[in-house]
């Protein structure tokens, strides 16, 4: 099966073209406001309109609350959202009934204990997602911080619902993330930027063109 590949964070047209016509099968949009990657609604719908059909628009949201859910998915087409806080199963629960769209959710792989919250959140997310655990720093991201986890950590687990390997990929290591964890569908967005929050069109091409390769 072919991998599928999202790319993260876009914020600007010539990062989008790249990635939907380098044959990225999700884009997405990031709605955290700490983020260097931040888009605001209204330019974010703008870019979501210049997605084709068969493309899959991601929303990233960190412990978000209704009111904010509301203002981003009332005016921005987006097909899935990404969760990528600390919410609960229930949480996860509530966000899928209330806005009755697919909800992907994070976890933040540090090391095996961390895996047990996968098990749980796989009653009801539609999708996972692991990532790294961000450093214990105090500026560090909630994720995007372009570290990997120890990827033998998913090696021969298997998880009832689909699911996305992220944290610390690029085009160098791409390769080896899909051999160690079985993974078919990856999510990168620091290893295809030239400075934090500022994707790189022809990394984003090359990441692509690898990954999609495999
Ligand atoms: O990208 C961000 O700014 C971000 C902010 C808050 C939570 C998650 C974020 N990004 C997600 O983090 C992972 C790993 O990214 P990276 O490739 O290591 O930079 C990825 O799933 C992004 O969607």
């Amino acid at each position: 099966m072919a991998v599928q590949v999202k790319i993260c964070g876009l914020n600007e047209p010539e990062g989008l073209r790249a990635a939907v016509t380098g044959g990225a099968r999700y884009v997405g949009f990031v709605f955290y406001p700490a983020s260097p990657r931040y888009v605001a609604p209204l330019l974010a719908a703008e870019l979501a309109r210049m997605v084709p059909t068969g493309v899959r628009t991601v929303a990233l949201f960190v412990d978000p609350d209704d009111e904010f859910l509301e203002a981003v998915l009332g005016s921005v087409p987006i097909d899935t959202v990404q969760l990528h806080g600390r919410e609960t199963p229930r949480r996860v629960a509530e966000v899928k009934q209330r806005y009755g769209l697919p909800v992907m959710k994070a976890i933040k792989v540090g090391g095996p204990e961390d895996l047990e919250l996968a098990v749980e959140h796989a009653q009801v997310a539609d999708r996972l997602l692991f990532d790294a655990k961000p450093p214990p720093k105090v500026a560090a991201l909630p994720g995007g911080n372009g570290i990997a986890f120890d990827w033998t950590l998913l090696a021969g687990r298997r998880w009832p619902r689909p699911w996305m390997l992220s944290g610390g990929l690029n085009a160098d290591n791409v390769a080896e993330a899909v051999r160690v964890t079985g993974a078919t569908a990856l999510d990168v967005s620091s290893g295809v930027e030239d400075r934090p929050g500022h994707k790189d069109p022809a990394l984003i091409r090359e990441f692509l063109a690898r990954a999609t390769a495999l």
